[in-house]
């Protein structure tokens, strides 16, 4: 079988996209999806989107990540508003569902703003926060972000929280409204180029600890440029916003 598929970006968040909205893709065939994403020997990516119908919402998303897990994905989110604009399933403006529940999402000229769930789940550790934006993640400051050996310490703490694990961002902030981030991902087992629902835990992180009084952060990644606004209300998050670009790279098909 001939499986067509488009591939978009976010900051260098790579994701195969398909439109199944013939409900045809074997969703089960998790040996598919890691061929999908697989640098080599299959189309690569960080992870597979499926765009469907839903009775209730302009589109339903479906996230895999690279070895066929199942969770949320900021910028995955922010690249299938891309994707659903390019099949004319919306305009500007819209409300999806995720396994996490219903997002709200503007598109203009290629920048898009998700609205992401409430982060009400914060925990403060002594030197470092876990967070639930979507999906789980570790944030801890490091001096030296260049230097530090993210994939090495990502995995080891990735591995140190319970089943299904953490991601892990590390951190260097730059000044009173920046922090520069390098994310390791469970799911893709690697460090990537950028991770959405990561720069939200470390905006919230941040702004938890003291590190930061503003609600408008910048959080340069290593594939560009993310921001994320917010509320805050008796330690709960609200109103929760991230912004940046989502981009078609090219399309194709590949025998399944
Ligand atoms: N890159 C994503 C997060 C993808 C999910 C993650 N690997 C997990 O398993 O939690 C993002 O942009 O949020």
């Amino acid at each position: 079988m001939n499986l067509e598929f488009y591939k978009y970006q976010g900051t260098g968040n790579d994701f195969v996209m398909i439109d199944n909205r013939t409900l045809t893709f074997p969703k089960e065939n998790i040996a598919l999806i890691a061929k999908l994403c697989d640098r080599n020997f299959g189309i690569g990516a960080d992870g597979v989107i499926l765009i469907e119908n839903d009775l209730d919402f302009d589109f339903r998303m479906i996230y895999f990540n690279a070895d066929g897990s199942q969770t949320f994905c900021g910028n995955g989110g922010r690249c299938a508003v891309a994707f659903a604009k390019y099949l004319e399933i919306i305009k500007a403006k819209t409300n999806f569902i995720a396994v996490d529940g219903p997002h709200l999402a503007t598109i203009d000229n290629g920048i898009v703003s998700l609205k992401m769930i409430d982060v009400d789940e914060i925990t403060v550790k002594e030197n470092s926060v876990f967070a639930y934006t979507g999906t789980q993640h570790h944030v801890e400051l490091v001096a030296d972000l260049d230097q530090f050996p993210v994939f090495e310490k990502g995995k080891e703490i990735r591995y140190s929280y319970s089943d299904p694990g953490s991601n892990v961002n590390f951190v260097q902030q730059i000044n009173d409204a920046t922090f520069r981030v390098r994310t390791y991902e469970k799911g893709v087992e690697d460090e990537t180029l950028a991770c959405g629902t990561g720069v939200t835990a470390v905006a919230i992180a941040m702004h938890k600890t003291g590190k930061t009084t503003r609600n408008l952060i910048s959080l340069p990644v290593e594939g560009g440029n993310l921001e994320v606004s917010f509320s805050e209300e008796n330690g709960v998050y609200t109103n929760v916003f991230l912004k940046g670009p989502a981009t078609f790279v090219f399309k194709g098909s590949i025998s399944s």
